[in-house]
């Protein structure tokens, strides 16, 4: 099946005086895909999806959604959600309002989801909005960017303020919502190992530059450890590039681009155990790997 692109940037730079928060960015999102959109604090990713989404305005370069330019483009605007923990509620606003108003925004929304998903979190819909707890106040978010069932949605953190349990039943209902009503959606997160079975493809920016822009298979089979004795292991990786290395007592861990299968029989045969690496860890030395890069470790 071939999927069209419905997120598509060339050349995208967002400047704040002499800061660049986003750095000339090229990517494309194909659609009926969950996209992880990961870096660390301050990376750009919020600057991203403000872009992508018609809040903010690109210093220079190109953003298409859904083929088109999505500032004040009402036929774009209409068809995407983005969900942020920053947004603003009017006074007085209850979260039975929220939830009364949304059908009016997006076509797609599901009060019977929503219903569900409110009884799940446990929200008190006739508390006033400025009173909520923050876990509540996520659980609004959430909701809505579910049961919208937008087209293109986006979560920007949203989830800040859940506690694990509420956290996972997020993750559940997008995974099952979206097995039966595939869309686009893209989920900005800095807990990375949550998220990771949920991703299909994986976005890394680091100050304001894509660094990784994989599919989040290939990427977690792009390298291996190996572990065991000590002697055994040096032997191994003597004469192979070592991305990372840790030894306790006689036993030791290395981490390799990723071996072939003559390679992965020598290991075995060596009397080693091969293994995989976490999103989270892959994400972490390849961050840390262009941030020495930059001269900019921090
Ligand atoms: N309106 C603004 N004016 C000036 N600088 C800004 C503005 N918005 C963002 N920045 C800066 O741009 C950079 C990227 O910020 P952004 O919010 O996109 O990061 P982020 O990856 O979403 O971070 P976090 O995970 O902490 O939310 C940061 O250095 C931030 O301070």
């Amino acid at each position: 099946m071939t999927r069209s692109p419905v997120i598509e940037t060339e050349g995208l730079t967002r400047r704040f005086g002499d800061l660049t928060a986003v750095d000339d960015v090229t990517f494309s999102v194909q659609e009926h895909s969950i996209v992880g959109l990961l870096g660390r604090n301050g990376a750009g990713k919020t600057t991203v999806m403000q872009l992508l989404t018609g809040q903010d305005f690109a210093t220079s370069g190109e953003i298409r959604i859904f083929g088109e330019s999505p500032v004040e483009n009402a036929s774009v605007l209409s068809r995407l959600s983005f969900i942020k923990e920053s947004q603003r509620y009017p006074e007085d606003f209850k979260p039975k309002h929220v939830f009364k108003a949304a059908p009016w925004f997006f076509e797609h929304w599901n009060e019977e989801f929503a219903q569900e998903l409110i009884e799940e979190f446990r929200l008190p819909l006739n508390r006033r909005i400025k009173k909520l707890s923050r876990g509540q106040l996520s659980a609004v978010g959430v909701i809505v960017g579910l049961a919208a069932r937008a087209p293109l949605t986006f979560f920007d953190e949203p989830y800040l303020g859940l506690d694990a349990v509420a956290r996972q039943s997020f993750y559940d209902h997008l995974l099952a919502d979206y097995a039966r009503h595939p869309r686009t959606i893209v989920l900005s997160t800095h807990l990375i190992d949550e998220v990771s079975d949920l991703l299909e493809h994986v976005l890394v920016i680091d100050d304001g530059r894509i660094i990784i822009d994989q599919d989040a298979e290939s990427l977690r089979g792009s390298v291996t450890t190996v572990a065991g004795p000590r002697h055994a292991v040096e032997r191994f990786v003597e004469h192979r590039e070592v991305l990372a290395s840790d030894r306790l007592g006689g036993l030791a861990t290395a981490t390799l681009e990723a071996l072939t299968p003559a390679e992965r029989r020598e290991a075995a045969d060596a009397g080693l155990e091969l293994g995989g690496v976490s999103l989270q860890q892959l994400i972490v030395r390849r961050t840390r790997a262009h941030a020495s890069e930059f001269g900019a470790e921090s």
